[in-house]
């Protein structure tokens, strides 16, 4: 493989039509990155990505890897390799001829292509299979001559649409793992586009938060996970309860906020001086039951549902303030006092584990 380039957006936009899909977007994913563009359906991700690989023209801002604008560039000339949700696999060719396809389209001779083609489906353990066609294969080989025929052009960074999602839940997480070593022993840099959090988490060295063609995090999943920027980062990576309320009283070292409905609770972290309210977000796993603690990090409220998860146990509770409270508890922490729906119950957590939250500006 050649070696692997940074790739930078300044301030990236797509418009279609009338329809702004991606707002001035900048990005810097360094050399050798796993990235995974994250977000809900209609985020403009794809959009992204195929303005990265150059099928999608860009409406303003510029599109750099190492020291060259490829903004302009045709998909060919930009050393990147695409990879599509459905794999775009030839039905009528084998393996070889599949893999060996843009080699072809490059003028590269018959005996040079097919010898390469072999190499890359030896990489991906698929040699045995090399004269089927991929109808023939299972999904996740399938996935494999996909893989095989993106990286046969020895590309400075792969990009993936979606890679996994064909795939059946356990092939996922065997194909996702797959992935990893893979771009872990080429070292060039992998830009996937997913809308889960899991497999974000488990792939990405960084995660691109996106939401309404806006990015509103970009960092390692640890930080993420740990530190939300915001609200719509907490609610979307699913471990943080997002309380929203008006600024009574702002510390050195945090503020107070008052929640509709009754509810004042404390949060560590600064908000602008001219903002008049905040949102804080509560770790769901760190959230205990019990008895309410002397500083006061925690409410009343009626267990509206439990679910048993295994290790874990989720409890939803219901309070004056909100509907939808969550508290992950460890399964030996639930059944030492078990609680059912309907009971009444006291939540609390540490004053750590409570954040105020950024906002983006539009
Ligand atoms: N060719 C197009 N013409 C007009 N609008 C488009 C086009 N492609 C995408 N869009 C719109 O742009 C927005 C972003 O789409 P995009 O496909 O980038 O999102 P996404 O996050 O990848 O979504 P999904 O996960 O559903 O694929 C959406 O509102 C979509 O409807």
């Amino acid at each position: 493989m050649t070696k692997a380039a940074d790739i930078e957006l300044a301030a990236v936009s797509k418009v279609y039509g009338t329809a702004t899909a991606v707002h001035a977007i900048s990005l810097k994913i360094p050399a050798g990155t796993y990235c995974c563009l994250l977000g809900p359906s209609g985020c403009g991700k794809t959009s992204t990505l195929r303005m990265v690989a150059g099928h999608e023209s860009v409406s303003s801002g510029d599109v750099v890897f190492g020291s060259a604008n490829v903004t302009d560039l045709p998909p060919a000339k930009r050393g990147t390799a695409m990879m599509f949700q459905s794999y775009a696999l030839f039905p009528h060719l084998d393996l070889v001829d599949n893999v060996a396809f843009s080699l072809k389209m490059k003028g590269v001779d018959k005996e040079t292509r097919r010898a390469q083609a072999l190499e890359m489906l030896k990489l991906m353990h698929l040699e045995p299979y090399a004269s089927r066609r991929p109808a023939q294969l299972s999904g996740g080989q399938q996935q494999r001559v996909a893989l095989a025929r993106a990286l046969i052009t020895k590309p400075e960074a792969l990009l993936l649409d979606e890679p996994l999602s064909a795939l059946d839940p356990f092939l996922k997480i065997r194909m996702r793992a797959e992935l990893k070593k893979l771009q872990t022993s080429l070292g060039i840099t992998f830009v996937h586009v997913t809308h889960s959090q899991e497999e974000a988490m488990a792939l990405a060295d960084l995660i691109v938060v996106m939401n309404e063609g806006r990015i509103e995090q970009a960092d390692t999943p640890r930080t993420v996970f740990e530190r939300p920027a915001t609200a719509f980062v907490a609610r979307f990576m699913g471990d943080h309860n997002v309380l929203s309320g008006r600024i009574v009283e702002r510390t050195a070292d945090g503020l107070f906020i008052e929640v509709v409905g009754g509810g004042r609770f404390f949060a560590l972290g600064t908000a602008p001086v001219e903002d008049e309210s905040a949102d804080i977000a509560i770790r769901t796993d760190h959230v205990r039951i019990g008895a309410m603690p002397a500083d006061g990090l925690g409410f009343d409220g009626i267990v509206s549902n439990v679910e048993y998860l295994g290790a874990k146990v989720k409890l939803t509770v219901t309070t004056a303030f909100t509907d939808e409270f969550t508290a992950v508890l460890s399964d030996a922490a639930f059944f030492a006092s078990p609680v059912r729906v309907g009971e009444g119950v006291t939540l609390s957590w540490d004053q750590p584990d409570s954040i105020v939250l950024g906002r983006i500006v539009k």
